[in-house]
């Protein structure tokens, strides 16, 4: 396995890029180290699949350089590369068996038969492929499928690493978080380094040890599940990922206070100065968890009128009104609170954020 260096990448499908609207990846930096396990998170169109390409060589970036170990392979084909890629809908052989699919890649290479048989029965193994060998691929279940084509991939000893695109698409619900959990056992003991593409959040949070979030063809954050939910580098990854997502209430700062819809609430002197000085529309953002309702008078809290209170099982979850703006609440399931209501709410300075247009002011 490898560690991968994309050095100023940045790529444009048209031939001669005019402005940066024209870029479809901007200018980034990134290092996927040996051995991780990554998600790339993003909306439809972000641009996750072009970086994808460009790793393993199906698409040479208009600027920038990749690097394999300090390698630089930017101009290397995708077969000298040694990345196995699993697709959204399984690549793999119907007429041939689960077994002969598995050791395909291999034969491929000249490996001997008995190892490969080895090696393909301990993949088998590690997949639950083992009491299936001798099926025929052809009629399958999707996620068998799926597993068949990670299989190919964890096959061969010599990749580099092993990047998934929305490899869960086609595979039922009830399945997924079976292939999901399976996926992370292999990494934990394979510990191969491992790209994987989503636009969906609890994917990327419960399979990844750092998530790559990308927007509009930038990468906006990257972190752990945690820093990615406690401290939102910009709103995009604060209102992206959560249910519902981060409250981001336009503000303005008044020596070392942050006014919203007239009440002020204070804050952090420095990071006051710093977001008179950064410029752009002011944001205070507040997780609906990290929200606490108080006895009226509590230092950090506002005065809110409650619109609606949804149910939802173990919790509440209950939208109310900032003067003109509405902030989601988080409520423990036995808190009493009805529409119509006023009450104080509390904003835990340590869960608050700042933001000057769209980035967390440090
Ligand atoms: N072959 C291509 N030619 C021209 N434009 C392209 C091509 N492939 C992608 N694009 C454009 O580049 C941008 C990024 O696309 P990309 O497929 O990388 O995004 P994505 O995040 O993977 O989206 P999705 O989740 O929908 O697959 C989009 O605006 C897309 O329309």
């Amino acid at each position: 396995m490898a560690r991968i260096e994309l050095r100023s990448i940045a790529h444009a499908y048209v031939a001669v890029p005019a402005s940066e609207q024209d870029y479809a990846l901007r200018p980034l930096e990134l290092v996927w180290e040996d051995g991780g396990a990554y998600a790339l998170l993003g909306p439809s169109g972000c641009g996750k699949t072009t970086l994808l390409n460009i790793i393993s060589g199906l698409l040479r970036p208009t600027r920038g350089q990749v690097l394999f170990d300090g390698v630089d392979v930017t101009e290397a084909p995708p077969q000298r590369r040694n990345i196995a890629q699993v697709f959204q809908f399984p690549v793999i052989y119907d007429t041939m068996t689960v077994s002969e699919n598995l050791a395909f890649p291999l034969r491929n290479r000249g490996l001997g038969a008995s190892e490969t048989r080895a090696r393909v029965e301990e993949v088998a193994e590690l997949l639950e492929l083992t009491p299936d060998l001798r099926l025929r691929a052809s009629g399958l279940s999707a996620d068998m499928r799926q597993r068949i084509s990670l299989g190919r991939g964890l096959v061969r000893r010599d990749v580099a690493a092993i990047l998934l695109d929305e490899p869960l698409t086609v595979i039922d619900p009830h399945v997924k978080w079976l292939l999901r959990r399976k996926l992370k056992q292999v990494h934990e003991q394979l510990k191969m380094t491992l790209v994987y593409v989503t636009h969906d959040q609890v994917e990327a949070l419960t399979l990844a040890d750092r998530v790559v979030v990308m927007n509009q063809g930038r990468v906006v954050q990257v972190g752990t599940p945690q820093e990615l939910f406690e401290r939102p580098a910009d709103t995009f990854v604060g209102y992206f990922i959560g249910s519902p997502g981060m409250n981001l209430l336009p503000c303005t700062v008044e020596d070392d206070a942050v006014v919203v819809e007239g009440q002020r609430l204070a804050l952090d002197a420095g990071v006051c100065a710093r977001a008179r000085s950064a410029g752009g529309e002011l944001r205070l953002g507040i997780r609906p968890e990290f929200l606490r309702r108080v006895p009226e008078g509590t230092p950090s809290s506002v005065r809110v009128e409650v619109t609606q209170v949804e149910n939802l099982g173990r919790h509440k979850l209950a939208t109310a009104k900032l003067g003109a703006q509405a902030l989601k609440v988080r409520l423990p399931e036995e808190e009493r609170l009805a529409p119509g209501e006023s009450c104080w709410l509390e904003l835990p300075p340590r869960w608050t954020t700042l933001y000057a247009g769209g980035r967390a002011i440090p």
